[in-house]
């Protein structure tokens, strides 16, 4: 339906007033009444209507002809002389006069006044009068102009109001129409507001029934709101937990792709190291097999150059003797020749005075006879000396030869011990090279197998056999037969052992049992080569690691040996407290500052004591707590600054005058109970702000015994079945642990509880699995070899540092 307005047509016929027209209008109504107030029009309003101008030039024409018809008249005027012909227009501007001043304008004269004079006075008069009867004419004029327009014009509004009025009939009848079809529609939507009336009537008797169902509703739904908040604040806390966790599996996720990565290149390293190390191995055992028969040959060369070297020395000898002889016999030479010189001389002399008689004459034959025969005597001497010169000579030169030959064969024999000689050294340095090869392969083994170990997350075994004691040597009780056999070669060398079980008397045949673990430590091994396997571990608690390190193994097995040791050969704590003060030493010089304090306890039937405390009566219960980082905290325990390793030597002495120790059949001083040293260290670097948390247990068990060898009885009895019992408590962990399962009994015993974090948490754990090494404790040794091989298999979480590292 369209609006109700009037047409514009009707508006645009209106007439309106421009700026000007207003002005003007002001002048006319002034100037010509009321008259003056109507409408003005201009062409472009639209409907043809004479304009200001039109009118002006009307009326200009108009006014001409009047004045033409003043000008050409000629009666009182001219008698009045020439009157000058001024506009009304001039004479308003120039006096200031309106219409109304002019009419009503008098003039007086006093008495006697000359009638030329009073002609004088109304001539001005008479001239605004024709002046403003000219004005009126021309308005009058114009007014009658402006009459027949306004005439047409309202015909023509009247035409265009009846147009209007007929176009409006014609709406009206739409508009009624419409208003019809309005009211049919408006009829209907009466109907339907009835019948929604009634709708909404029953709707609303159906929401009253509804409204109650829903209160109770509502009811209920706060109920369940409420519940629905706890749930969702469970909900929120438990997706906090959960993008927590993921954010710890996305990181353990890349750590452990990494650590994949990581262990896959350490395993193709050690894979290669391995191989390296056999080839090594292989050609150390060549080198070995070399230098065996080079050695062989060495010595046999060796006896060789003594019998050559006794051959030199009997030539030489020979040769000392022959130029002795030789000597001997140059003298014997000088002499004969001497007298060979002498006898000559005396021949020469002899034939000179036979010469001297034979010419005096007066010589006798017998004289001659007799120098003859002596000439001849001595010319044989002379030619035996020669011959005898001759062979002598002949000897020299044989024994010049001789020696010559000896003095090559010499020196051919001493450079042939010079060469083996060097050959020798060469191959023994090439072995002591290929010796630290080895020993540099092995470190490097066991540096990726602790890796591996770490990365796989196991507890490490380590298997320490003791060596038979002199007790057990020398008393023919004991069976001090070694039970225990060890590789001399191979891939287990040094991390396998074999046990043999001895047959009994029901025929059973003696058994052997294969083990292996990650070390193997024989009898002759040393307290300082045991801790320089395990130093790299120790050294971990000073980067942030929990560290524990535990001994076990049957009573009288090297436990308290290994861990405390003795003064002449102190064992893993003492040691161990060494390198962390040196180590926190040298660390200083990159801006470490350590803090440490230590900590011991024995758990003894099954009850917690303070093995520093001051106190006399210690009879405060101890309780263990672990918080969710995994650090333990034993109620009431003395916690001892500790800033050099001579402090922890005195604790040591003070806690082990307060362990229970006591005298069985098995050992004079055996271990009552589990001793558990603990050093926390905190460490803060000073130049980069980083802080390092670790925890180092070291622990010394009490060793399980069987009760009949023991012979324990009364307190020795109760202690040993409160520690058989712990230690079973321990077994079961382990086995539940080894087998994955979902509950792990730590809480079954209070060192079980301890050493939770250990076994189940994120530390790096290591055992030592001290064994006894003789036939009478085969079976017991056998026992602890299958625990040992138990824990060996347990799977821990991946030991993770406790480090904190400043933001920016
Ligand atoms: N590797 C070794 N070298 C030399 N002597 C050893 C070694 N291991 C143990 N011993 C000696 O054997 C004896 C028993 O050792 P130890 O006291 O350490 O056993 P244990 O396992 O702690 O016994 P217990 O459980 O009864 O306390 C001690 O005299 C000790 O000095």
């Amino acid at each position: 339906m369209k609006p109700l307005e009037p047409s514009k047509a009707t508006n645009s016929a209106a007439p309106t007033t421009s700026a000007a027209d207003r002005k003007r209008k002001a002048d006319t109504v002034t100037e010509a009444g009321p008259d003056a107030k109507r409408p003005t029009f201009s062409a472009s309003q639209g409907v043809a209507r004479p304009t200001r101008s039109n009118t002006t030039t009307g009326a200009g024409s108009k006014a001409t002809s009047v004045q033409g018809a003043t000008s050409t008249r000629t009666g009182p005027m001219s008698e009045l002389g020439p009157i000058a012909e001024e506009s009304w227009d001039d004479i308003r501007d120039k006096t200031g006069q309106v219409v109304e001043d002019v009419l009503n304008k008098k003039l007086s004269f006093a008495k006697g006044t000359k009638p030329e004079r009073k002609v004088e006075a109304f001539v001005p008069l008479v001239k605004e009068l024709k002046a403003l009867g000219r004005h009126l004419h021309s308005n009058s004029q114009r007014l009658e102009l402006d009459v027949e327009q306004w005439k047409r014009h309202s015909s023509e509004l009247s035409a265009a109001a009846e147009a209007e009025r007929q176009q409006w009939a014609a709406k009206q009848e739409a508009v009624g129409k419409q208003l019809a079809e309005i009211k049919e529609l408006l009829d209907l939507q009466e109907q339907q507001n009835k019948q929604l009336e009634a709708d909404v009537k029953t709707g609303e008797e159906a929401l009253a029934a509804k409204q109650a169902t829903l209160s109770s509703l509502e009811l209920k739904l706060e109920g369940v709101q409420a519940e629905l908040e706890r749930t969702s604040k469970q909900l929120e806390e438990r997706e906090s937990k959960i993008k927590e966790m993921e954010d710890v599996v996305r990181t353990g996720q890349k750590y452990s792709t990494t650590l994949q990565a990581y262990n896959t290149s350490l395993q193709a390293d050690l894979t290669s190291e391995k191989q390296r190390r056999d080839e090594v191995q292989k050609a150390k055992d060549e080198l070995q097999g070399q230098a065996a028969e080079l050695g062989g040959k060495v010595r046999s060369l060796e006896q060789l150059l003594a019998y050559e070297r006794e051959q030199v020395q009997k030539l030489r000898d020979e040769r000392e003797a022959a130029t002795r002889d030789l000597a001997v016999l140059r003298a014997d030479l000088d002499n004969t020749r001497q007298e060979r010189e002498r006898a000559l001389a005396e021949a020469a002399k002899n034939k000179e005075d036979l010469d001297k008689l034979r010419a005096a004459g007066g010589k006798s034959l017998e004289t001659l006879e007799a120098l003859s025969n002596d000439k001849a005597t001595m010319e044989t001497q002379l030619s035996m000396q020669q011959k005898l010169i001759a062979s002598m000579r002949e000897e020299l030169a044989g024994a010049k030869e001789g020696r010559a030959m000896a003095d090559a064969m010499a020196d051919s024999r001493a450079a042939q011990i010079a060469e083996l000689k060097a050959q020798v050294e060469s191959l023994q340095g090439s072995l002591g090279d290929a010796e630290r090869r080895v020993y540099e392969g092995e470190l490097h083994r066991r540096k990726l197998h602790n890796i591996i170990q770490d990365l796989k997350g196991n507890i490490r075994v380590y298997c320490r056999v003791r060596p038979v004691s002199s007790a057990e040597a020398a008393d023919a009780a004991h069976d001090s037969e070694m039970s225990l056999d060890f590789p001399s070669a191979g891939d287990l060398l040094g991390r396998g052992l074999t046990v043999v079980v001895p047959g009994n008397l029901t025929g059973q045949a003696p058994q052997k049992h294969n083990f292996a673990f990650d070390r193997v430590f024989s009898p002759g091994t040393s307290q300082d080569m045991v801790f320089d396997e395990i130093s790299e571990l120790v050294q971990s608690a000073l980067d942030g690691h929990k560290v524990c390190i535990f001994a076990y193994g049957q009573t009288g097995s090297g436990k308290t040996f290994t861990m405390l040791g003795n003064r002449d050969a102190p064992g893993v704590i003492p040691r161990a407290m060494q390198q962390i003060f040196h180590t926190g030493q040298k660390l200083g010089a990159q801006g470490w500052q350590f803090n440490m304090q230590a900590s011991m306890l024995e758990i003894y039937n099954e009850d917690i004591r303070d093995l520093l405390s001051r106190r006399k009566d210690d009879s405060k219960k101890h309780q263990v707590t672990h918080d969710t980082t995994g650090a333990t905290t034993v109620s009431d325990l003395t916690l001892v600054d500790v800033n050099r390793p001579e402090a922890v030597d005195q604790l040591l002495a003070q806690a082990m005058e307060k362990r229970s120790v006591g005298c069985t059949a098995l050992n004079e001083q055996s271990s009552r109970s589990h001793m558990v040293f603990t050093m926390r260290i905190e460490g803060h670097n000073t130049e980069t702000g980083v802080k390092v948390s670790g925890v180092l247990n070291l622990i010394d068990l009490a060793g399980s015994e069987r009760v009949k060898d023991s012979g324990a009885a009364g307190q020795r009895l109760k202690e040993a079945q409160a520690i058989n019992k712990s230690l079973a408590a321990l077994g079961d962990v382990i086995m539940a642990l080894a087998n994955k399962q979902e509950h792990v009994p730590f809480r079954n015993s209070k060192l079980t509880y301890l050493l939770q974090p250990c076994l189940g948490g994120d530390s790096k754990t290591l055992m030592f699995l001290n064994v006894a090494p003789t036939r009478e404790f085969a079976h017991e040794s056998l026992c602890s070899l299958r625990f040992g091989a138990k824990v060996n298999s347990c799977e821990i979480n991946v030991p993770k540092k406790n480090v904190v590292v400043p933001r920016g």
